[in-house]
């Protein structure tokens, strides 16, 4: 009999990178101050028993780290690891475990570079296990079961945070310290709760198997860097990650994506040289940044990151620029994705 349910359970594969969903702290009233990346991912699995109602589960542990130390080369083992078990025959989803603080970014990394339409599901928790209110085992549970369920092929990376299911395109941590830390300007894709999924909308930009980009041709990404807009800036910042090798520059700007007039010339002079000017906005609720509006970037011939933050147009314009170095072409691709 119990072989019987295993057989019609979905195989489902977690991968665990760290973060706090993996974090101790010394005491339970330690919400906020505690460790990140501490426990193993059969630990993880262990902490919440119900998983095998969901799925056949199997851990595998990436690496152990907090997010914000995370590289290209980590992007890239992790992408390569997921491409990996999304071909096997006996893998129906991926969960991956993963600090908050970059979640957005390897969630839409893996949305340009995977093809594969099985579940690939991204999770994390703000508070850590030991903490009173944990929301990592829920959260896990709902990502174990998003990824377990038929309905969630071929909607891209989703993110599985408070209740909620959001596109890894979308999605973006808005809030720090509270559990709905996660929002998206465009709104959730759907709910999870107790272990079913209620779909609302599905993303309108290409990802997965209808991306031109793929994780097995990618061995390398190129430098791209962010630099910020604020009153009073100076062109510093921009001309040293230029001087230090940045083919590309996002502008994390103010409102529109506006460049201060102490900055545009040093802006113009480096995409002379061959550096792509990237305007993205900083605002927090969703940045939008229109083609020559504020700045004339057909004059310029800088791109815009549209809706994109600066930290996913990072990712975009990293994998973009494993395939081309034109910028009408990366526009259309910053326009498609
Ligand atoms: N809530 C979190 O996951 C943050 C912990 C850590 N800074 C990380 O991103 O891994």
């Amino acid at each position: 009999k119990e072989a019987e349910t295993q057989q019609k359970l979905a195989n489902v594969v977690i991968l665990a990178t760290g973060g706090t969903i993996a974090g101790a702290g010394a005491s339970a009233a330690n919400s906020a101050t505690y460790q990140a990346a501490k426990l193993g991912v059969d630990k993880l699995i262990a902490g919440v028993p119900e998983l095998a109602d969901l799925a056949n589960v199997r851990g595998e542990q990436v690496m152990q780290i907090a997010s914000e130390s995370i590289s290209n080369d980590d992007l890239l083992k992790l992408g390569k690891r997921v491409a990996e078990l999304a071909e096997s025959k006996d893998v129906d989803g991926i969960v991956i475990t993963h600090g908050t603080d970059t979640l957005e970014e390897t969630a839409y990394f893996l949305n340009l570079v995977e093809k594969t339409d099985k579940p690939i599901v991204v999770v994390g928790s703000m508070r850590p296990g030991t903490a009173m209110s944990a929301d990592g085992m829920l959260n896990l549970y709902n990502a174990v079961a998003v990824a377990s369920d038929k309905q969630s092929r071929g909607k891209g990376v989703l993110v599985t945070m408070n209740d909620e299911i959001q596109s890894g395109r979308d999605v973006s941590k808005a809030v720090n310290i509270k559990t709905e830390a996660f929002k998206s300007a465009w709104g959730p894709m759907g709910m999870v709760v107790e272990g079913k999924s209620y779909w609302f909308r599905l993303p309108a930009k290409r990802h997965t198997v209808n991306s031109e980009f793929d994780i097995k041709q990618i061995s390398s990404l190129p430098q791209v860097d962010i630099a910020y807009g604020y009153g009073n800036v100076t062109d510093t910042a921009y001309k040293a990650l230029a001087q230090n090798g940045a083919k590309a520059l996002i502008h994390a700007g103010t409102g529109n994506g506006s460049v201060s007039s102490r900055v545009v010339p040093a802006l113009q002079e480096l995409r002379k040289n061959g550096v792509q000017i990237i305007r993205s906005s900083h605002v927090n609720q969703g940045g939008f940044v229109l083609r020559n509006a504020e700045q004339p970037d057909d004059k310029n011939d800088w791109v815009v990151a549209h809706d994109l933050n600066p930290q996913k147009a990072r990712i975009l314009a990293m994998v973009a620029m494993t395939r081309t170095q034109d910028s009408k072409e990366l526009q259309r691709i910053f326009w498609e994705y």
